[in-house]
């Protein structure tokens, strides 16, 4: 069941600046699609507009084809799990599962069936009689997306589900709704700030920037080739260096990389540089734009396999470079030492532009 938002447009207070703004996407049938941006973009309002939860000002919301938007929120078919738990805190773990399907007027032996068919898929069988305050965070979310999926929703809509839970808890159940997702594929919804929650899980990505869409796409497509300036910046952890057009190539300090072919001379540029791809070394590599530029080693930090160096330019702007321990430890270097920075890729936006 494939979802088309047409034209949404919110605002909460008349005469305000809208929560969404004319936004379009499609979430493809049968995929993950993940709306990702920062804090205050719009992202669970499209979703509360999708569910049937908050009415839009203009717009339209079709499931499968079929226009949705003023049918209420029972008759959608749609199966909500929020970042709070939102489980009956005096019912069972079977009781909340079997909640909207008691509703549905189903059997009991139905119901139960059902509850047990959901108890496996979210791998917690044994603790059908326990109540939500007798599991851990990342169990009561199973329970939350055992609830949803119990109705055989045509579309399954998450609103930040791990936002709640610790960093190891978070990336685990990452990886389990990933399996879900293989195992139900149901046509699903993805709220987050994550990027790499985001990149990770889902095919198919629309990047929300105040109330608008800045770019939808593959998570490949987004990383590599972000639209805008604003996209570069939120996605793929990237350094900005600012700079001008000279000879065809984007000068930002001692670093320089090809100019996109409509720049002219003296424009300005932004150009985004990603942590991976700035090859250090010694001595000068002479192999790129600026194999010869020397930059200050400002500080290092050793993360797992891989150590972060954060490079000073002689202008004084700073880059974030990753390089893998063992590549680091054959470069050799300390704090306050000079090395050689070599550009292999950055995404230059030429002109005028904001983020
Ligand atoms: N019920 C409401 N009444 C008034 N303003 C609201 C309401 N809900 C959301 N807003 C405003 O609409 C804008 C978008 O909010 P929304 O929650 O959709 O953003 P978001 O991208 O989901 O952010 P977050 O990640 O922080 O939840 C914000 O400026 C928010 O303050």
């Amino acid at each position: 069941m494939s979802v088309i938002v047409e034209k949404l447009t919110k605002r909460f207070t008349a005469g305000g600046s809208p929560a969404v703004a004319d936004v379009s996407f499609e979430a493809p049938t049968g995929a993950i699609t993940t709306l990702l941006g920062p804090s205050g973009a719009g992202k669970s309002t499209i979703l509360r507009l999708i569910a049937g939860l908050e009415t839009s000002d203009t717009g339209r919301v079709l499931i499968d084809g079929t226009d949705c938007t003023e049918l209420p929120v029972q008759q959608r078919g749609i199966g909500v799990v929020f970042q709070s738990y939102a489980l009956f805190r005096h019912m069972t773990v079977r009781e909340n599962i079997a909640f909207g399907l008691s509703v549905r007027r189903q059997s009991k032996a139905e119901v139960e069936a059902r509850v047990d068919e959901m108890l496996r898929l979210v791998q917690l069988e044994e603790l059908g009689q326990r109540t939500p305050a007798q599991l851990s965070g990342g169990q009561r979310q199973r329970v939350a997306f055992a609830r949803a999926l119990a109705i055989r929703p045509r579309l399954l809509l998450l609103d930040e589900p791990f936002g709640a839970l610790d960093t190891r808890v978070r990336v685990e159940l990452r990886e389990w709704l990933h399996e879900l997702h293989t195992l139900t594929g149901v046509t699903t919804l993805l709220v987050t700030h994550d990027q790499e929650e985001a990149l990770e899980i889902s095919q198919h990505v629309v990047i929300m920037s105040e109330g608008r869409v800045a770019q939808a796409g593959a998570p490949a497509d987004i990383y590599d080739r972000p639209a805008t300036p604003f996209v570069a910046s939120f996605v793929g952890g990237n350094s900005m260096l600012k700079g001008q057009v000279r000879e065809g190539r984007a000068e930002m300090g001692a670093l320089i990389v090809a100019a996109p072919q409509s720049a002219r001379e003296g424009q300005a540029v932004q150009a985004f540089v990603r942590p991976h791809d700035i090859k250090l070394a010694k001595k000068p590599a002479g192999n790129g734009l600026n194999g010869n530029a020397a930059v200050r080693v400002e500080r290092l930090k050793s993360v797992g396999g891989y150590v972060k160096v954060l490079l000073k330019l002689p202008n004084g702007d700073t880059v974030a470079v990753e390089v893998p321990r063992g590549e680091f430890e054959e470069l050799g270097v300390v704090e306050g030492d000079s090395v050689h920075a070599d550009v292999r890729s950055a995404r230059v936006f030429v002109g005028d532009f904001s983020i």
